[in-house]
């Protein structure tokens, strides 16, 4: 007889969003084998007599992506050997999440580009996989910005040889002098040089006062500061004005670090894989040039590795005076990636909830609001956690 232990079963965590081409019809490596004969050497059937394809082989992950590309979404696509290969359905559910925000009432709703979505792709790397993915599947703008020019060669290629979209694809080459963008750091006291530079304002001192204690998340080591190229100040024009930013930054800070997972094989030079001080630090720098850019984007996103870097990130933009903060988990078979989102524009709903659920679902959502954005003085520690799902 089961024990009741095993009666109890934890619900299981959705692992692909609904919107997502494949979330009921996983590709099948058989039929697109016999569709695209250059898939044929790469599928084999395992004992089971399941069509298979070994993820640990780079050839092999390159060519289905390059068939799911074009059977699903009709783009012409290829990267050299050795360059990041994205999987298809995993970097859908990237877009269909920041679809979800964008269509969310939670913040009044973007009307600076009309019915134009504009979306900024900070690394879009030599498979440009994300500004293809949203311009096919959603009809979307993009700037796709990238800093080595392998990247930013392949990018431009993958834009040009899919004519149908190419109008909505800038490609943004980031080279290290480009502006004037040193920011104010006010823990190592580096000079300030930029017009618009955080300045210590009233919301951010009540919001350190309203939201929970950072206190015992560990300080970003000063060692490990992002010090590469301009991320988004320095990249972004004057006067430009994004829906929102996107970006799967390196996430290592070794090249030994990024080969940990030897059950695939997906590439990577280490321009893309690595950075000093990791995704912590590249991220902490897109958080910083936020608060200057507040105006110039409704939402900003990243993909974050780790989850102790969540919640090291998600303190930080307490500290910046963020109104919302959203967070999602990807799953990808055995590996996790989380979602993080923020924004500077005062929220408009207000569903609350006492508690943030601890083993909360993928794609639902943690809001907080400083009351100070609705210029209410109120004198009392009070913390506002909104929770929903965002299926609903
Ligand atoms: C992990 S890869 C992501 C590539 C692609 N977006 C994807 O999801 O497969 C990170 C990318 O960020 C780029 N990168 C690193 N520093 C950058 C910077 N300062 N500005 C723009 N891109 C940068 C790297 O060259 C690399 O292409």
């Amino acid at each position: 007889m089961p024990s009741k232990k095993n009666k109890r079963k934890r619900p299981e965590r959705p692992t692909i969003h609904p919107k997502n081409k494949y979330s009921d019809n996983p590709p099948d490596f058989s039929v697109l084998a016999s569709l695209y004969p250059s898939l044929k050497p790469f599928v084999f059937h395992s004992r089971d007599g399941r069509p298979r394809i070994d993820w640990t082989d780079f050839n092999s992950t390159r060519e289905l992506t390059r068939v799911l590309l074009l059977h699903d979404h009709g783009l012409n696509w290829w990267i050299p050997d050795g360059q990041l290969c994205p999987t298809v359905p995993n970097r859908s559910n990237y877009i269909h999440w920041i679809e979800d925000l964008l269509s969310s009432d939670i913040i009044p709703k973007n009307n600076n580009n009309g019915d134009i979505v504009r979306g900024f792709d900070i690394g879009t790397g030599a498979n440009c996989i994300y500004p293809l993915l949203g311009a096919s599947l959603l009809g979307w703008t993009f700037v796709g910005s990238d800093v080595t020019d392998v990247a930013v060669e392949w990018a431009e290629k993958n834009v040009k040889c899919n004519q149908h979209i190419s109008e909505l694809i800038e490609i943004r080459k980031v080279t290290d002098c480009q502006g004037d963008i040193s920011i104010e750091d006010s823990n190592c006291g580096e000079s300030v040089n930029c017009e618009n530079k955080m300045d210590g304002n009233a919301t951010v001192v009540e919001e350190a006062e309203l939201l929970p204690s950072s206190s015992f998340d560990p300080p970003l080591d000063m060692n490990k500061k992002y010090s590469g190229p301009p991320l988004l100040l320095g990249v972004v024009r004057d006067g430009e004005k994004f829906d929102f930013c996107m970006c799967n930054p390196p996430f290592f800070e070794t090249m030994e670090e990024a080969g940990l997972n030897p059950k695939t094989s997906c590439g990577g030079t280490p321009e893309e894989m690595v950075c000093p001080g990791g995704e912590k630090a590249f991220i902490t720098r897109i958080i910083e040039d936020s608060v200057v850019l507040k105006e110039s984007f409704w939402w900003f996103t990243s993909m974050v590795g780790r989850k102790v870097n969540l919640k090291f990130l998600t303190s930080k933009l307490r500290e910046v005076g963020v109104t919302i903060v959203k967070t999602t988990e990807f799953v990808q078979g055995q590996t996790c990636r989380w979602g993080l989102a923020w924004s500077f524009v005062p929220p408009v709903r207000k569903i609350i909830s006492p508690l943030v659920q601890k083993n909360s679902l993928s794609f639902t959502l943690e809001v907080w609001i400083c009351p100070s954005q609705f210029n209410s003085r109120v004198n009392l520690s009070l913390k506002l956690f909104i929770h929903y799902s965002n299926y609903t």
